[in-house]
C-alpha cells in the first residue's frame, strides 16, 4: 500500500520526522522557491512549513491531494486560510510552541538596547575601548509598554516584573480582570505611547494593526523611548521608524521582523541605535522541537481523518471521550440521510439527545454534515469544508441538544426539511459494551438494526406477503439478507422495512422490488468506502 506523502517545505527539527513516524513518505523541498514549491506540492497529502513558504490560493489549487497544511509555529499570515477551507484542507499550527522563545528574545532586545550590548561588542572587536559612549540605562522602575497582552505579552510581563519595572499595556480585547491578575495597568494607546520607556509590540498582523506604529505614534513617544518589534513586520511603518531613529524622536529600536523577509539592507540597518535580528524569535532548539512535534502529531491525526485540537479552520476542538464514538455513527447517519432525500434540502437539524448533550458536541454537527455531503459532491469533503458546502447551498443548519431521551442513553438524529415541503429523519445510537452502531429511527418509524455497509429502505402499504416477495427477488439475484426490521406507522397503514444485505443492490433489482410491492420509497444506502 502506498504511504501518504508529507512534504517538508522548510528546515524543521529532526524530532519532527521522528514524531511523524514510519507511516508516511517524507519529501523535502525549498518552499521559498516558488517553482519548486508548486511542483512539489502537486501530489502530497500534507505540507509542513515555517514562515518562509507562501501557501496561498495558487499553491492550494495546485495541490490536488492536499488534506492538511501544518505551520510549525504561531503566525499564519503565509497561509491562505480561506482558500484552504474552501478546498477542504485543514490548517493547523503550534500556537504555544515558541512563545517562551519569542518572549526571551524580546527581553534580549530590551537589555541589548538598554545597555548597548551589540554596539559596544562590535566596537571592542574593532579595537575600540569606549566606556562612556556606551553608558546605558537600568530597567529598574522603568515603564514598559506592551501593545498586545496575549500569550507572549503575558510571558514578557512576568519576566520583566523580576526587574521591578512597571508594566503598562494596551489591548482592547483584554479584560481589566485579566490585566489585574497579571499585575498590569491597562491604559489607552496614547497613554502607553506617551509614558513608556520601552514599547514592545505583540499583536497579530491584521488590517487593524498594520502600520499602527507610524509617524503619529512616534511623535507621541518620549525621545528616550526604545521600541521593540518581535511580532510581525509591518506593525511598525519602516519608513517612519527610520525617520524617528535618525531624527532622535526615539532613542532606539530592536527589530526581529520585517515587512519583506528576507531583508538585508534596509536603511535603518546602518544606524547605531538599532539592534536587528533575522526573525529569530522562534529559533531555539526547544521551540523548534516543540513546534515540529506538535504539528507532526496534528498531521498524524488529520491524515487519520480525525479532528485536530490545534486546527484553526475547524470548530471541533478537543473532543470529549464520550462524544468521540458518536462521530463515525453520525457521519454514517448523514450518508443515510442523503440517500433518503428526494428533493433539495433547505434545513438540517442535528439533534443530540441524552447524557452527552451537556458536553461540547460541535464535532458531531461537523461529522453529520461531512456524511451528508460525502456522496453529493465530487470534491473531497472534510470537517473543514462541510459547513462551507452547507452554506453555499443555502442550507440552514442547527445543532440542537436535549438531555431528554427515551429508550437509549444517547440518540443522534438528523432531521431535514426538503424544498417540496416534506421532512425526513434518521436516528442512531450506540448500544452495549461493544458500542454497536444502530439505526433506531427512519422518518419517524421506530427500528433497531445494526448499521452495515449495505442498507435497503422500503416504505409501502401494509399487507400480508410483502416480506416474502422482497426476500424472493433479492434471493433470485444472489443478494443475501443479513437483517430485517419492519415498523408500522402510528396510523397502521404504511410500513417501513429496513434491511441489511451482504452486497450492493443494483438499481434494476431495487426497481423490481419497488414495482412488485408498489413501494412509495425504495432506496439503497451504500456505506462502502
Ligand atoms: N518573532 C517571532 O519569531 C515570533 C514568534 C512567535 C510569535 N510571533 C508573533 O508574535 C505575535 C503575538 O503572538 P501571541 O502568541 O502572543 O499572540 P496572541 O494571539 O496570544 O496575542 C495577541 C494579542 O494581541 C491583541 N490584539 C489584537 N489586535 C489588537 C489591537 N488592534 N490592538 C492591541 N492589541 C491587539 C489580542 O487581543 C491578543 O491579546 C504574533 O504576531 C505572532 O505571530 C513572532
Ligand atoms: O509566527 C511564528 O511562529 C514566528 O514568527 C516564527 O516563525 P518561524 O517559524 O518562521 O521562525
Amino acid at each position: 500500500m502506498t504511504k501518504p506523502v508529507v512534504l517538508l517545505a522548510e528546515e524543521l527539527s529532526p524530532a519532527t520526522i521522528e514524531a511523524l513516524g514510519p507511516d508516511f513518505e517524507i519529501r523535502h523541498t525549498d518552499g521559498a522557491d516558488r517553482s519548486q514549491l508548486l511542483a512539489a506540492i502537486a501530489d502530497v497529502d500534507a505540507i509542513l512549513v515555517r514562515s518562509a513558504t507562501q501557501v496561498d490560493a495558487e499553491a492550494i489549487a495546485a495541490a490536488k491531494k492536499l488534506k492538511v497544511i501544518a505551520r510549525a509555529g504561531v503566525g499564519l499570515d503565509n497561509v491562505d486560510i480561506k482558500a484552504a477551507t474552501q478546498a477542504g484542507v485543514m490548517v493547523v499550527n503550534a500556537p504555544t510552541s515558541n512563545i517562551v522563545s519569542a518572549a526571551e528574545l524580546t527581553v534580549g532586545h530590551i537589555l541589548s538596547l538598554a545597555r548597548h550590548i551589540p554596539a559596544a561588542s562590535a566596537a571592542l572587536k574593532a579595537g575600540e575601548w569606549k566606556r562612556s559612549k556606551y553608558t546605558g540605562t537600568e530597567l529598574y522602575e522603568k515603564k514598559i509598554g506592551i501593545i498586545g497582552l496575549g500569550r507572549i505579552g503575558a510571558l514578557i510581563t512576568a519576566r520583566l516584573q523580576a526587574f521591578e519595572t512597571q508594566i503598562l499595556a494596551y489591548d482592547p480585547y483584554v479584560t481589566s480582570a485579566r490585566a489585574a491578575q497579571l499585575g498590569v495597568q491597562l491604559v489607552s494607546l496614547d497613554e502607553l505611547l506617551e509614558q513608556s520607556d520601552f514599547i514592545t509590540i505583540h499583536m497579530p498582523k491584521t488590517p487593524e494593526t498594520v502600520g499602527m506604529i507610524g509617524p503619529e505614534a512616534f511623535r507621541k513617544m518620549k525621545n528616550s523611548a526604545y521600541v521593540i518589534n518581535v511580532a510581525r513586520g509591518g506593525l511598525i511603518d519602516e519608513a517612519a521608524l527610520f525617520d524617528a531613529l535618525q531624527s532622535g524622536a526615539i532613542a532606539g529600536a530592536g527589530i526581529d521582523v520585517f515587512v519583506k523577509e528576507p531583508s538585508t539592507d534596509l536603511p535603518f540597518f546602518g544606524l547605531d541605535n538599532v539592534v536587528v535580528t533575522p526573525h529569530l524569535g522562534a529559533s531555539t532548539e526547544e521551540a523548534q522541537e516543540k513546534a515540529g512535534v506538535s504539528v507532526a502529531k496534528s498531521v498524524r491525526l488529520a491524515l487519520a481523518g480525525e479532528l485536530v485540537p490545534d486546527a484553526v479552520n475547524v470548530a471541533g476542538g478537543v473532543i470529549d471521550r464520550e462524544v468521540r464514538p458518536g462521530i463515525p455513527l453520525i457521519e454514517k447517519l448523514g450518508r443515510v440521510f442523503t440517500a433518503l432525500t428526494h428533493a433539495s434540502v433547505t434545513q438540517i437539524d442535528v439533534e443530540v439527545a441524552g447524557e452527552i448533550a451537556g458536553k461540547d458536541v460541535k464535532a458531531l454537527e461537523l461529522a453529520a454534515l461531512k456524511g451528508v455531503f460525502t456522496d453529493v459532491v465530487s470534491e473531497q469533503v472534510s470537517y473543514v469544508n462541510a459547513p462551507v458546502l452547507a452554506e453555499q447551498r443555502g442550507i440552514n443548519v442547527r445543532l440542537i441538544t436535549t438531555e431528554e431521551v427515551a429508550d437509549y442513553r444517547n440518540v443522534l438524529t438528523l432531521r431535514g426539511a426538503l424544498s417540496d415541503g416534506s421532512q425526513i429523519s434518521v436516528a442512531g445510537t450506540l448500544t452495549g459494551p461493544k458500542q454497536i452502531e444502530k439505526i433506531v429511527g427512519v422518518n419517524g418509524y421506530d427500528v433497531e438494526i445494526p448499521i452495515s455497509e449495505h442498507l435497503v429502505v422500503l416504505i409501502y402499504q401494509d399487507r400480508p406477503g410483502v416480506v416474502g416477495t422482497v426476500g424472493g427477488i433479492l434471493a433470485e439475484n444472489g443478494i443475501n439478507i443479513a437483517g430485517m426490521q419492519v415498523s408500522r406507522a402510528q396510523d397502521g397503514n404504511q410500513v417501513l422495512c429496513l434491511l441489511t444485505v451482504d452486497s450492493a443492490v443494483p438499481q434494476a433489482v431495487l426497481d423490481s422490488v419497488r414495482e412488485a410491492i408498489d413501494a412509495s420509497t425504495a432506496r439503497e444506502v451504500d456505506l462502502e468506502g
